[in-house]
């Protein structure tokens, strides 16, 4: 297969816990333009063992996990058709706000095609013999380290960010560094022959982290049951009048939000949110004040369709992200 020097591809071998371990058989992407079906490939930030490619596995049983640099290769990668979709981490039960991880969603003309909820326990790994108090420094991605700063505050070590978890571990053992810990998985540890130190390091034990697959094409499902709509909304104004107006559009109708996040230029520095206008040939345009919708309903129901109409008359741009099957799951490494 295809690919630049900053990717690699790998099959993924997971299975969803609970099930058999038998190799799932791959499954075939049908694409809306006709392509010939084929592995699916899934684009994701790090190395193996990074939490992002297991949730890769998990939402794709089966598919050719492409590993990649940054979040920006990735993108890149689904948009040279080096990669089919992309896995992106976007909000996590330890983070109040995740806004700005839709930067990517937004920026590019990719689509929500699934959702991925998943455990991540996090452990703190060190080169064989390696003791505790022999460490002084810990590497990681910033995420990790933001989700155990308690416990790190405590072993008083000096943190530094790395691109992903499994990485950090890897270089742990390519520099061997005797003095220096890495925050990654379980499977990270088995993968580079590290040893786990402590596990369950997260400051909250209920650590959760929801990632959501993209790809250049919408695969609205067949079916509208058990189906989840994630639309973004720049409006003029206000908050509270976009608010109350987008939710009596959909409390009317008895349509169900499973998350509503309002952008707070206060909090994002002043910024304001550049999305494409898919309707403007994908010009990126700059929008003060945008709303992030999660409902349960499909695009194909007519009291979805309704509402998205009513909120399209009295906002900027109404983008849909993607339609695509809810995922009640919570799956573990
Ligand atoms: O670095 C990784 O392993 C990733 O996949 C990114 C990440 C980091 C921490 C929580 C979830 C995803």
């Amino acid at each position: 297969m295809a690919c630049s020097s900053h990717l690699s591809v790998t099959r993924s071998f997971f299975a969803v816990r609970g099930e058999k371990n038998s190799p799932a058989s791959p499954p075939t992407v049908c694409w809306p333009r006709g392509d010939a079906p084929g592995t699916v490939r899934v684009a994701y930030q790090g190395i193996s063992g990074a939490y992002s490619e297991f949730a890769a596995g998990m939402a794709c049983p089966g598919c050719a996990t492409v590993a990649c640099r940054t979040l920006g290769d990735a993108v890149r990668a689904v948009k040279r058709d080096e990669a089919d979709r992309l896995v992106l981490p976007v909000e996590s039960t330890t983070e109040a706000c995740a806004v700005r991880n839709y930067d990517l969603l937004l920026q590019n003309d990719l689509h929500i095609v699934r959702e991925i909820r998943l455990f991540v326990d996090y452990c703190l790994l060190a080169m064989p013999g390696v003791r505790k108090r022999e460490l002084r420094k810990v590497i990681s991605h910033p995420r990790a380290l933001a989700h155990c700063g308690q416990a790190l505050n405590q072993l008083g070590l000096h943190q530094e960010a790395v691109d992903d978890t499994a990485g950090a571990g890897r270089m742990l053992l390519s520099g061997g560094m005797l003095d220096t810990a890495a925050i990654a998985s379980p499977r990270a540890a088995a993968l580079y022959g590290l040893e786990v130190l402590v596990q369950g390091l997260q400051d909250e034990a209920w650590n959760v982290t929801r990632f959501l697959v993209l790809s250049r094409y919408p695969e609205t499902p067949k079916r509208t049951e058990g189906v989840k709509t994630s639309i973004a909304i720049a409006y003029r104004g206000g908050a509270l009048a976009a608010l109350m107006k987008v939710l009596s559009a959909f409390s009317r109708r008895g349509i169900n939000l499973t998350k509503l996040e309002v952008n707070n230029p206060s909090l994002d520095g002043g910024e304001p949110v550049l999305m494409l206008d898919l309707s403007r040939r994908g010009a990126l345009m700059a929008f003060p004040h945008v709303l992030y919708v999660d409902l349960e309903g499909s695009l194909d129901d007519p009291e979805v369709e309704e509402a998205m109409a009513e909120i399209s008359s009295f906002s900027v741009l109404v983008r849909t992200l993607g339609c695509y099957p809810a995922d009640p799951n919570i799956y573990d490494l």
